[in-house]
């Protein structure tokens, strides 16, 4: 079947110019296919951010040729679409050859950005998969890309979400969907195992020199490990990864299946399955229902970050040449980390920049947090109100027994004295959001969508999109989650 669209003109009035990006490595990297039609598609959702960000046309967003473009129905002239080959661990075992099982490349765009299907069909590399996303899980990913990047977090983002009444068989009959991704490139730490694995070498250096030309030019001209730029190269993709995961763990982001297929080689964000942003701080939470382990509890994800980087430095070894380098360039992820989440930590504080706060009183506050399992976003934001208006009743009343918030807070006062109240207050509101993506909330409106209103997924991405403003009159979007919530249990199924 041939989809591409046959009028020049509409397919020029998207807006988007294609160049030759991740495809001009060759077919050692990938396998050309199309997209496999949905019947009847319906837009659930379109980011007008992310249109603006490519240079989508806003007219042609909302036209029935996006419509069938973005559900994988129809070819704009100059895509040229491929679904990747990767390999990886996964829950800390080799799993061998995985690849783009259901994300479909439709190409790279001018402005340096790749877009993705995902959900568009199988692939030479689904396995046992068929290929598609669910409608449930394909609301959480565009809704929480988004989110993500509203709380200034690196990630993939998300143009659209297109649905089909197709039914798409999970442990319930599901509908089809297919989220539109955005990122400068999908490339995983698992694409450089997968060449490393198979004695690949050529291929190997091949793909590690794309990705230093295109994103890490630097590495080149580094004096670092005497001028060796893999070892540079994996220097700063570890340190990405650390600022990273500082960011996931100072706003209670647990991103349920850090496998090394989901590891962004840029230090993005990447695959929204079983993710939670925490409601009580249990510093150990298992978000994701499949980790019967706890593999990738929330207080491991630095660890397994760092294990990650170890399987990326093990495929680079055969590049850098020597394991002392290799383990040298990990090395900084030891120092990175800590202080990047020292100075996340100093500004949920309100501390002034560049002040680093202090150590026990960071410790305290989180074991108080954890005692109670208090609500983290809502603590956070209370001490953010409470700090500017000098009344901190609201954050004693989060406590049952109020004795060790009450030795505490004498603490912090002395902490942040020489800061006046009102820019502690507006850092802080600023490092603490309102509104995040709580899966009761997901789970609301994805009901919603399911019975073909899509207004809830619309509210939420607005509010995400600037998640520290106050957005009065949607305060119940703020608020504690429903008992039901802790019954949601989200698997890898999606
Ligand atoms: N329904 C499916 N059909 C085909 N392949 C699938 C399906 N679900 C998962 N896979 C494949 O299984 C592997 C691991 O899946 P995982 O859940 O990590 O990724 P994903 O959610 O499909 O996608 P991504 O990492 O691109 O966001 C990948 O190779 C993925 O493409
Ligand atoms: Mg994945």
């Amino acid at each position: 079947m041939n989809l591409l669209v046959d009028d020049s003109t509409t397919a020029a009035a998207s807006g988007l110019h294609w160049i030759d990006g991740f495809r001009a490595l060759g077919p050692a990297f990938f396998t050309p296919l199309q997209p496999t039609p949905l019947p009847a598609p319906y837009w659930v959702g379109r980011s007008d951010d992310v249109a603006r960000q490519l240079g989508v046309d806003a007219d042609w967003l909302v036209s029935d040729e996006a419509l069938d473009v973005l559900t994988g129905n129809a070819l704009l002239p100059g895509m040229a679409p491929l679904a990747s080959v990767y390999s990886g661990h996964q829950f800390g075992v080799w799993a061998g050859q995985l690849g783009d099982g259901r994300a479909i490349l439709l190409g790279e765009t001018e402005r340096g950005l790749e877009v993705q299907l995902k959900g568009a069909g199988r692939t030479p590399y689904s396995r046992m998969g068929d290929g598609r996303a669910v409608l449930r899980s394909s609301i959480r990913e565009f809704l929480c890309s988004e989110a993500m990047h509203g709380l200034g977090i690196p990630t993939t983002r998300a143009l659209a979400v297109t649905g089909s009444d197709q039914r798409v068989r999970r442990e319930e009959i599901e509908t089809a969907a297919v989220v539109t991704r955005v990122a400068p490139s999908f490339i995983r730490f698992g694409h450089f195992e997968h060449f490393a694995a198979n004695d690949r070498i050529d291929e190997l250096r091949q793909l590690a020199d794309y990705v230093i030309d295109r994103y890490y030019p630097d590495c080149r001209a580094t004096e670092r490990f005497g001028g060796n730029a893999y070892a540079a190269f994996l220097e700063a993709v570890s340190e990405r990864t650390a600022a990273l995961l500082a960011q996931w763990q100072a706003v209670g982001f647990c991103h349920g299946v850090m496998n090394t297929d989901n590891m962004s080689i840029l230090g993005l964000t990447i695959d929204y399955g079983p993710f939670q942003f925490l409601d009580g701080f249990d510093p150990a939470h298992i978000c994701n229902h499949s980790d019967t382990g706890g593999r990738y509890a929330f207080n491991q994800q630095p660890n397994v970050a760092y294990w990650n980087l170890h399987c990326l430095a093990q495929a680079l070894l055969p590049l850098i040449g020597e394991q002392d380098i290799a383990i040298a360039a990990l090395a900084s992820y030891k120092t990175v980390f800590p202080r990047a989440f020292d100075q996340r930590m100093a500004r949920k504080l309100g501390l002034p920049d560049g002040e680093s706060a202090d150590r026990g009183l960071v410790d305290a506050v989180l074991r108080l947090l954890a005692a109670e399992r208090t609500d983290w976003t809502i603590f956070w934001r209370r001490l953010s109100d409470a700090v500017g208006s000098g009344d901190f009743t609201p954050v004693r009343d989060l406590f049952i027994d109020p004795t060790g918030i009450d030795a505490w807070l004498p603490l912090y006062a002395a902490q942040r004295a020489s800061t006046p109240s009102a820019d502690a207050a507006a850092r802080m509101r600023a490092a603490n959001p309102k509104y995040v993506l709580r899966n009761h909330l997901g789970q609301q409106a994805i009901e919603a969508a399911q019975q073909k209103d899509f207004s809830g997924v619309a509210t939420l991405l607005t509010l995400l999109a600037s998640p520290s403003d106050e957005h009065a009159g949607f305060e119940a979007y703020a608020g504690f989650p429903p008992d039901w919530a802790s019954t949601i249990e989200i698997s890898c199924s999606s």
